[in-house]
């Protein structure tokens, strides 16, 4: 058994998509569209990874409550302060540097269009 994909559901579906191309250079892996259901589905990718992000986008929807169960969804990168200064300075909305006690794991978040928090992890 393996894990393939996390799935949201995203309000628009072009803001959505160009925040994961630009802050985090993900590629459309596959678009499903369904006209007659009033959705669309698009598989998102990074390279050398074949986990997905699949973002659910109902035509017409209200904000989504993302509510408090949600956490986030983790990378890992190695350009760990390249990315952060990138993102910021593209105007994503970004926190500063985080760390666990004890811990010598950094990391960070940043908030995507509908509000899901991603969480950039430095790799070791
Ligand atoms: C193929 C697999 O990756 C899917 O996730 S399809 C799941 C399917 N999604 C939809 O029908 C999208 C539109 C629907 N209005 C929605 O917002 O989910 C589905 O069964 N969704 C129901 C669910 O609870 O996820
Ligand atoms: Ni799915």
């Amino acid at each position: 058994m393996k894990m393939l994909h996390t799935c949201i559901r995203v309000q628009h579906l072009d803001k959505s998509l160009a925040f994961y191309k630009e802050a985090f250079g993900f590629k459309e892996k596959k678009m499903l569209d369904y006209p007659e259901h009033k959705f669309s589905i698009v598989y998102l990718g990074l390279e050398n990874d074949d986990y997905e992000l699949e973002l659910t986008y109902n035509y017409d929807h209200e904000p989504y409550n993302i509510g408090d169960g949600y956490g986030h969804i983790a990378l890992g990168v190695d350009e760990f302060e390249e990315l952060h200064d990138k993102q910021v300075a593209a105007g994503f909305t970004v926190t500063d540097y985080k760390g666990l006690p004890d811990s010598s794991v950094r990391y960070y978040f940043v908030t995507d269009p509908d509000g899901y928090k991603i969480e950039v992890i430095q790799n070791k």
